[in-house]
This record gives structure tokens, sequence and C-alpha cells, in this order.
């Protein structure tokens, strides 16, 4: 059966990069909305009742707005907003999260693609609360840096207007209130939220999560490679991995750590660095914010729903 895709808000940047993952395949087709009708209620309903599965890259409100459209009782969904999250009703994108997420995946109906900040937090700070290493009220730090792509259509337009020397290096979310810390705290398994500092690059893609642990306060203090292994041993046990582990360098200086290394591709790298003396400990994941933090990462949970090898087109 060659499943019927329908993209809203296929003229995004989340929207485009998916088609531009699924052309060429043969195992699906994309539905096309006409360019003057993207916004009409009555196309997107029927478009969206005609898909198989629904790929929602709309802000929040419209995102619920076709949630509403669908009438079908058939048509899955997969929405990149933040609309439904930490909605016990849909399934958390992030295949990687535990051993039996992919599964869930594949059978839901609806599907929450991650935000791009949270996952590097999760593939991270997860493994060690679940290990015991971290307690789940850790007074956590994330400290994040996205391209400006990350802020969509409208943020690009900005920052290309502005050119290259107006371009800047900008801190946000000073308040501490950023819409991606529920899911970050819920799917990490913490029980506060973390002080999360997103911040907007001088360039145009590609990510990098910082999580500075200052462990001197525990009852336990892990050393780093304890630490590296209970996280490396989490990834070692999921199937189908985009995420991979660093060999443990205490230390270390590695080039690796430029957040575009990724661009374009659906991979996460996490590294783990220490200074066991100081009972201190830096995590840190590198993706793409458009590729694993978005597309990607819809693409991936695509493959999953349909029961294709969950690496297609990625
Ligand atoms: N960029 C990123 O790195 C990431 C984005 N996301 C999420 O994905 C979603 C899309 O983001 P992104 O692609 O960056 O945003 P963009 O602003 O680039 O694209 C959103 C698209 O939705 C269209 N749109 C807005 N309202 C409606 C509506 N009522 N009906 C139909 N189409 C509509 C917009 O059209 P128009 O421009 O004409 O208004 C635009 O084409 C957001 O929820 C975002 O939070 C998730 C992870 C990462
Ligand atoms: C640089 C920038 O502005 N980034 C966006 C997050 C990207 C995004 O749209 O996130 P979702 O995953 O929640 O949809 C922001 O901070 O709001």
């Amino acid at each position: 059966m060659v499943a019927k895709i329908f993209i809203d808000g296929e003229a995004g940047t989340t929207g485009l990069q998916i088609r531009e993952r699924l052309a060429g395949r043969d195992d699906l087709v994309v539905l096309s909305i006409p360019a003057d009708k993207r916004k009409d209620i009555d196309t997107r309903a029927a478009l969206l009742n005609q898909a198989d599965v629904a790929i929602l890259c709309l802000p929040d409100d419209a995102a619920r707005e076709s949630v509403s459209l669908i009438t079908n009782g058939t048509t899955r969904v997969i929405d990149a907003s933040t609309a439904y999250r930490v909605d016990p009703d849909w399934a958390y994108g992030f295949a990687e999260m535990s051993r039996e997420q992919s599964d869930t995946i594949a059978r839901a109906r609806f599907v929450s693609n991650p935000g791009c900040y949270p996952q590097g937090v999760i593939a991270t700070v997860r493994p060690l609360i679940e290990a015991g290493i971290l307690p789940a009220d850790f007074p956590l730090t994330v400290n994040a840096i996205s391209g400006y792509s990350g802020g969509g259509k409208q943020m690009i337009a900005e920052y290309e207007a502005a050119g290259p020397a107006a371009s800047h290096f900008m801190p946000y979310g000073l308040t501490f209130g950023h819409k991606h810390v529920p899911e970050m705290t819920s799917y990490s398994r913490l029980a506060h939220a973390p002080l999360f500092v997103p911040s907007v690059g001088d360039y145009a893609q590609g990510m990098v999560d910082f999580v500075p642990l200052q462990l001197g306060g525990l009852a336990k203090v892990p050393t780093g490679a304890q630490i590296h292994s209970a996280i490396a041993g989490h990834f070692a046990g999921i199937k189908d991995s985009f995420v991979t582990v660093a060999p443990y360098e205490e230390l270390a200086k590695t080039p690796e750590l430029d957040p575009q290394i990724y661009n374009n591709t659906n991979q996460m790298k996490l590294h783990v660095f220490a200074n066991d003396a100081r009972a201190q400990v830096l995590l840190v994941a590198v993706y793409d914010n458009l590729g694993k933090g978005a597309s990607g990462a819809a693409v991936q949970n695509l493959n999953l729903m349909l029961g294709v090898d969950p690496r297609t087109s990625l």
C-alpha cells in the first residue's frame, strides 16, 4: 500500500525539510495543497481526512485546529509543534528515549514530535536518573545554543536581512519559562524544572545543549567514567539509534562540539567531560535543530509508524 501523507505547513522551515527528505520515495505519496489554499480551512480539512498520516508543521494554535478538523477516526498525526508534547494521549516522538519508545511510536495514532532543545537534555539526563546516579530532584541547569533557523521563517528573514555583520549571539528566555521546559522536565524524569538558558547563534543551523553537573553535594558522588558508562549503556540497548556516545575522554578538548557538524543529518552525538577531583561533569549533545531536532525526527517517526526501516531517507 502506498501511504498518503499530508504536510500541513509544507511551505514553512520544518515542512519544507520534511518534503525534501520524502522526495523520491515510492512507498508514499505526498498530498500537496495549492499555494493559494494553504490556510483555507475546508481544503486543509479535506486533505487532513484523506491522509493516512498528517504531519503538522504549524504554530501551536493552527496545529490544534488541524487536529480538530480530523473527523474520520483513522488519520494518524505527527505534530511538530509544542501543543501536545506532554499530553498523555500522545506518544512522545523521541524514539531513543527508552527501549520501548520506538514500539510505542510505531503503534500510536497521535505522535508529538519532540522539541529541538529537549532531546539533547533527555538523552543525557534521563539515563542517569533511571540508573539512580542523579536524584530526580537534582538542581539541573541547561545552557544551549541554536542556529537562527530554530525561530522559523520569521527569525530567518530577520537574521538574513540584518546580514552577517549585524547578526548576533542572543541569550533569551531569561525568565526561565521557555515552552520546552515542561517536556524537558517530564521526559528527563526530573522532579523540578531545570534552569534553562537558550541562545540563538549568529549562524543558521545546528545546536548544542550543555548540561553542567556540580556533583559535590550528592551523598554518593559518581565519577565521570560512571556517568559515561550509564549513558553509553543506555544507548547500546536502543535499536536503530541515531544517537551515539563519544568515547570517554577526561579533560578532553575536541573539535566535535561545533554546533553545525551534524547539519542535514538525523544524528545526535553525546559527550561526557569530567574533573573527578572537583566532582564536576559536563554533558554535551550536538545535533541539527532542523534534523534530529525537527524534520529528521519527524521522518524517523513516520518510518516507524509506516513499519519501514527507520533509516529510510535519513
Ligand atoms: N524551526 C525549528 O528548528 C523547529 C520548529 N519546530 C516547530 O515546528 C512548527 C513549525 O515551525 P517552523 O517550520 O520553524 O515555522 P515556520 O514559521 O517556518 O513555518 C510555519 C508555516 O505554517 C504556516 N501557517 C501558519 N499558520 C497557518 C494556518 N493557520 N494554516 C496553515 N498554515 C499556517 C506558515 O505560513 P505563513 O508563513 O504564511 O504564516 C508557515 O509556512 C512550529 O510549531 C515550531 O515550533 C519544532 C522543532 C524545531
Ligand atoms: C532559536 C529559537 O527561537 N528556537 C525556538 C525553538 C524552536 C522551536 O520552534 O521549537 P519547537 O520544537 O518547540 O517547536 C524557540 O526558542 O522558541
